[in-house]
């Protein structure tokens, strides 16, 4: 097999990797590290209509990397470049760019706003970097797709100033809104105004009109909006002067509290930050947990529908978006005032529309394509169409 264009994906539970044609057309392999970072870590790889699955025996993250490189060597994927879904790009970075000394510079320094994604793509592009010094590697921006909002939605109620120096809402998961917003015309919803939640690890919601980012939940960092699996989402302030001040916290630790002590994990006390967990448990904490995900994620789908005016339908995606009827018809349960009516037929199938014909308003289920959407744009970049 000739060269591929590689996309990795590092998440916050997940690495997913994607091998393509030159021209980012067609998908040579698709694989994943599940629990990423974890003792239980594991491998999957799916090439030529075969699975392959390893259990990593490891929760090191850089080993996690080193066995995902391994792994494109032992199946012939040899890069031909490597495009990586990078969290935060910053005031400056709105498009895709080819890897320098200098970006590797600038993405650094963002690493306190994304401390659980920003410093693992570094890593991995370092891991390919020893492989081939000579390799062109590729950033593509989760907070580019949400470029298009209006002022409006990127202000914080705070100082201009602050604003002026970058301390605005930038929103992520942009990749995944960029290719599910490329599929919405299929639903005859090109021009509509849809509510896309994106519910994984990381989950965030946004509101997109005639394909263009209008709002989005998240803000200056990932922690904002919805509750995640670690972490909180939207937070009075005053929470984390209140650990400054009375618990004797500093910097560092109310990080480390914010990103990984949080939401799922901690609302469960600590039992799990995997949804199937919790959804098993029977522990009253664990359906406390389950119970705020889904409600914060339903008020968010009205406040991004005000931010438009308007709403036609919802999308639900991502790992537990896609995967779990549960969380998708408790959310629709709360939104039933709106005019949704699940399907429960449908929802269980995990079909693609999971409310009834005669629903006012539709919900779908589409699997995201982060991985496909960074193909692209690497492709793009590779042969021109968009300018260095
Ligand atoms: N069948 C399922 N039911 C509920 N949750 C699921 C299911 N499958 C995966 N998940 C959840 O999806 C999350 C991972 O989502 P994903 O979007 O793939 O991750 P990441 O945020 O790392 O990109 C995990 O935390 C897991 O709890
Ligand atoms: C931005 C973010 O939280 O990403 P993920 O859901 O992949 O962890
Ligand atoms: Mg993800």
């Amino acid at each position: 097999m000739g060269k591929a264009l590689i996309a990795i994906n590092a998440g916050s539970a997940t690495l997913k990797f994607r091998a393509y044609s030159s021209d980012g057309k067609a998908l040579l392999a698709r694989g994943m590290v599940d629990h990423f970072g974890r003792d239980h870590a594991c491998l999957e790889l799916e090439k030529s209509g075969k699975r392959y699955q390893q259990p990593l025996g490891s929760g090191n993250r850089d080993e996690n990397v080193a066995a995902v490189l391994n792994t494109l060597a032992d199946h012939d994927l040899t890069p031909l470049a490597v495009a990586h879904r990078v969290v935060h790009g910053g005031q400056h970075y709105r498009s895709p760019v080819v890897m320098t000394p200098e970006v590797v510079d600038d993405l650094s320094a963002l690493i306190p706003l994304a401390p659980l994604h920003q410093p693992v793509s570094l890593s991995v592009m370092h891991a390919f970097a020893k492989l081939d010094p000579h390799l062109t590697q590729i950033a593509c921006f989760d907070t580019a797709f949400h470029c298009s909002q209006p002022v409006v939605a990127t202000r914080f109620g705070i100082a201009r100033h602050w604003h002026e120096q970058g301390l605005r809402r930038y929103g992520f998961h942009g990749l995944s809104y960029a290719a599910i917003a490329r599929r919405l015309p299929e639903l005859g919803l090109g021009d509509g105004k849809v509510v896309v939640l994106h519910l994984g690890s990381g989950a965030s919601a946004c509101a997109i009109q005639a394909g263009q980012s209008i709002a989005s939940s998240m803000g200056f960092s990932a922690l904002d909006g919805l509750m995640m699996s670690t972490r909180p989402g939207t937070l009075d302030p005053e929470v984390v002067l209140y650990w400054m001040e009375h618990a004797g916290m500093d910097i560092a630790a109310v990080r480390q509290e914010l990103y990984k002590q949080c939401g799922l994990f901690g609302v469960s006390g600590g039992l799990s930050s995997d949804m199937r967990e919790l959804l098993q448990a029977k522990t009253d904490e664990a359906r406390e947990a389950v119970e705020l995900f889904c409600y914060r994620a339903a008020r968010e789908v009205a406040s991004l529908a005000t931010a438009m005016k308007g709403l036609d339908a919802i999308v639900f995606t991502a790992g537990i978006g896609e995967r779990s009827p549960e969380i998708r018809s408790r959310i629709l349960k709360q939104l039933a005032w709106l005019g949704f009516e699940a399907d429960l037929a449908a929802n269980l199938a995990q079909s693609y529309r999971i409310t009834s014909p005669a629903s006012r308003l539709h919900a779908y289920v589409m699997a995201t394509d982060e991985e496909g959407e960074m193909a692209r744009e690497a492709a793009a970049l590779l042969c021109g169409d968009i300018e260095l």
